[in-house]
């Protein structure tokens, strides 16, 4: 994070001895400074001390004269002038990048978090300070989710420490000012193009092609009706938090808002629209965007009396947790459903938050997963959660073609079933027919990140929906083809902090560590000479990694952790686990056999460890795991990382006094290998975990049974690794989405062939071939002229 504090640390460290001690006199004067003010450590958290190294700010005269402010180079910002109260606001601006850097220790940090998160994109949150950066998407964002170009300066203003630069109000104000002003409202099965303004619309209909697809009844080309209110739409099973008015009251010290900004929808105000008809709604949409007035999507599910309702409610036990609350209001928050992506960690329930969504909207809803084990889950979670009738349930898969009995219901499929435009069966094509021939009131879409674009346009050209939510825990693509989701779906409404979750004991708090593995000799010269893809194979099969496997399988086997070895090379796999003898499961592992491991895995105490390849990656649900290993893996998907991190997240114990689950990465040192691993963890780190480096494991070498202690067997061992092919390099290839038919009780997640659980990743590999050909056309011109700028 470029921070000036970091900065400074960083460069400080260099810095010779002479040139320190001059600099702990300076230092001790601001800390003077820093201890005479008293509003400053009147605000701090009670138990809290200052360190100066969070707070950089002071006297801008006294820091041009010191020692310290030529380090900050050209990012010393101190020309911008400090507000006299800068102590109790937490933010300051960067004008050049409009980054914000957020002090997470401040008081109101929580709030200024809250306004951030919704204007901003996060970029990294380690524990003290917190980096956003303002995006034409994140602004799209905030606008969808009601905040108004005055109201993002106006707050932003209050929150920081210095004025808003005006770089940074003017990319609000270019990004805000047209977006959100039209809105596309799908009622009674007839579209409307609606505007608060009527200046806007009447823009629109100059515009040959908006005109042209107006519905023209003989009514007035702009008709005024009332706005939704506001009235603070309750999410089913949702309670107010007490205290949470408190808290609002301390923001509102800060920030508060004039009484006038909040005079908006609440009161009423008049909005102005015109019907166009539904076959132009694509290009009016299109047209829209190249206009600069791109429409947002929301739908009156309250007052839609065409589409029949659906009987469905939370059940009374289910009771939905605060950031699934949050999440939810963001989609809710104006009496609609705004469509859009809520990104939550993976294990933190978005499938309660989804299922929460279908009974708050109660229409017909269509869910879309990755695989078919996933969409036996969701039902099964339907039913857990809902008072649904299962009649009403529908699943549509390969093996299973079912109609939901009654006029509204639900159907659970996958993507590829409904976009795929091969020859369908009689049965198959039956069932798109009843899929395209209805009105659905809500789209759910599982795993939106490993979906290509085109499968999405595919689904949403087929499919007529209201209201579309995309649920994701990684909103990371390494063919950054993320801005496709938002237009596609719509923005991201909310993404939740990673840390605060394990700090609520929501998610387990996890030890990160990389283990840095000496190559031994034999392998490292073999690694130099080798050319071809062999180099990977070298790395993973390194002798000391496999030791070093070894020995922290017998340390948290000993310390009653269930672990589970990950890697994405079946040929490492194989022989890790028949030489350490523990069982493994790979894509071409029978189904008998994969369900026994999995059941001994989580039932038989004499079985604590078992290898798994990428077939394990997402969608495995084994909560009594505590402990990863990672052997080999997919060059630098930081999205591959953050799964699997996810698979301890959930950890049965995590609410155990001081317990932690641990997360091992053994990389080869001075191979290729550090470096794709240091990428991979880049998401990791933004979201605050902190990776440790162990060079040495202590007691190692001390270990009995020790494998490949002595030269010969390692020289064995490295003919055995040279004689591999090179197709035995090369990861394991997992297959598409392949239906499976299998279940099985207890472990849910894993119940099928885990074959079929991994077509994700595929469809996003898939895509990253093809990105340099993608098509840019959608992508809306204020950010293509904005990405220009950036670029140059
Ligand atoms: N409000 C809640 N109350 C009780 N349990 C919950 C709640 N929300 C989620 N859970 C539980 O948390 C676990 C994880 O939920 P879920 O599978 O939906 O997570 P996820 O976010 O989809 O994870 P992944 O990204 O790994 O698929 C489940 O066992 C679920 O039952």
């Amino acid at each position: 994070m470029h921070t000036p504090c970091s900065e400074a640390n960083v460069n400080r460290k260099r810095r010779s001895r002479a040139e320190e001690a001059s600099d702990e006199v300076i230092v001790d004067e601001i800390v003077d400074q820093v201890n005479v003010d008293a509003n400053i450590t009147a605000l701090l958290p009670r138990g809290a001390t200052l360190d100066i190294s969070d707070f950089p700010s002071f006297d801008a005269s006294r820091v041009r004269a010191d020692a310290v402010s030529r380090l900050f180079d050209r990012q010393d910002y101190t020309y911008l002038p400090l507000k006299a109260d800068h102590a109790s606001r937490p933010i300051w601006i960067n004008p050049e990048t409009g980054h914000f850097i957020l002090e997470a220790f401040s008081p109101i940090a929580e709030q200024a978090q809250d306004f951030l998160t919704a204007i901003a994109e996060p970029v990294s949150r380690p524990s003290h300070l917190h980096e956003y950066r303002l995006t034409p998407y994140s602004l799209y964002a905030a606008v969808s989710v009601g905040l108004e170009t005055n109201d993002i300066i106006d707050v932003l203003n209050r929150l920081s420490k210095v004025p808003v630069p005006e770089s940074v109000a003017k990319l609000i104000q270019e990004c805000t000012l047209s977006y959100g002003k039209v809105k596309l409202v799908l009622k009674q099965n007839r579209y409307y193009v609606e505007s608060q303004h009527p200046s806007i619309l009447q823009r629109l209909l100059k515009d040959s092609v908006i005109r042209g697809a107006r519905v023209l009844d003989g009514g007035e080309a702009i008709v005024p009706s009332r706005a939704p209110t506001a009235d603070g739409l309750r999410i089913p099973g949702t309670a107010r938090k007490p205290g949470s008015e408190g808290e609002t009251d301390m923001f509102n010290a800060i920030i508060e808002l004039d009484k006038d900004d909040d005079v908006g929808e609440d009161e009423g105000e008049s909005v102005h629209s015109f019907e166009i008809v539904a076959s132009q709604v694509e290009n009016v949409r299109k047209r829209c965007n190249q206009l600069d007035l791109p429409m947002l999507e929301e739908y009156d599910f309250r007052n839609d009396t065409f589409n029949p309702d659906l009987e469905i409610d939370l059940k009374p036990i289910t009771v939905i947790r605060p950031y699934q609350e949050k999440s939810l209001s963001k989609m809710f928050g104006n009496g609609r459903a705004r469509s859009g992506i809520i990104v939550l960690p993976c294990g933190a329930g978005k499938t309660l938050v989804g299922i929460t969504a279908a009974c708050t909207v109660k229409k017909s809803t269509l869910v879309l997963c990755t695989s078919s084990v996933s969409v036996m889950q969701w039902k099964q979670q339907f039913l857990m959660w809902s008072n649904i009738k299962e009649s009403r349930i529908a699943v549509f898969t390969a093996d299973q073609k079912e109609r939901f009995a009654g006029d509204a219901g639900i159907v659970i499929s996958t993507y590829s079933m409904v976009a795929n435009t091969r020859q369908r069966s009689y049965e198959s094509a039956k069932m798109m027919e009843f899929i395209k021939s209805r009105e659905w009131g809500f789209l759910l879409l599982d795993e939106v990140h490993v979906v290509p674009a085109q499968m999405f346009r595919q689904v949403i050209s087929t499919v007529a929906t209201h209201a579309k939510l995309g649920l994701t825990a990684t909103l990371v693509r390494e063919d950054e083809k993320i801005d496709d989701l938002n237009f596609l779906i719509g923005p991201k409404l909310y993404e939740a902090n990673w840390m605060d979750l394990a700090h609520q004991g929501h998610i387990a708090t996890v030890q990160c560590a990389e283990v840095w593995c000496e190559m031994s000799p034999e392998f490292y010269s073999e690694y130099l000479r080798e050319r071809s893809r062999k180099r990977a194979l070298l790395y993973a099969m390194n002798p000391r990694k496999v030791q070093a496997c070894q020995y922290l399988i017998k340390y948290h086997e000993e310390r009653g952790d269930k672990i589970i070895v990950f890697s994405d090379n079946v040929y490492a796999l194989r022989e890790y686990a028949l030489l350490l003898k523990k069982p493994y499961i790979y894509g071409g592992t029978g189904q008998t056999e994969r369900m026994n491991i999995l059941h001994q895995f989580q039932h038989n105490p004499a079985l604590n460890t078992m290898f798994l390849s990428k077939v394990g990656d997402t969608s495995i649900d084994l909560p009594e795991a505590t402990c990863l290993i990672q052997i080999s893996s997919h060059y630098g998907s930081r999205r591959q990382e953050a799964q699997r991190l996810g698979r301890i997240l959930r950890a049965k114990r995590r609410n155990d006094e001081g317990f932690n689950a641990f997360f091992y990465s053994l990389v080869s040192k001075d191979t290729q290998e550090m470096f794709y691993s240091t990428k991979r963890q880049q998401f990791l780190i933004d979201q605050g975990y902190a990776f440790k480096v162990i060079t040495h494991l202590e007691g190692m070498d001390q270990m009995e049974d020790l494998v490949y202690r002595d030269k010969a067997s390692r020289l064995d061992y490295l003919h055995t690794v040279l004689m591999a092919s090179e197709k035995d390099a090369i990861l394991e290839d997992v297959g598409g989405d392949a239906e499976d038919t299998l279940s099985s009780a207890a472990a849910r997640r894993t119940t099928g062939s885990l074959q079929s659980l991994s077509g994700g990743d595929n469809m996003a590999f898939l895509e990253m071939e093809r990105s340099s050909r993608a098509r840019k056309d959608t992508q809306h011109p204020l950010f293509k002229k904005y990405k220009k700028r950036h670029d140059a």
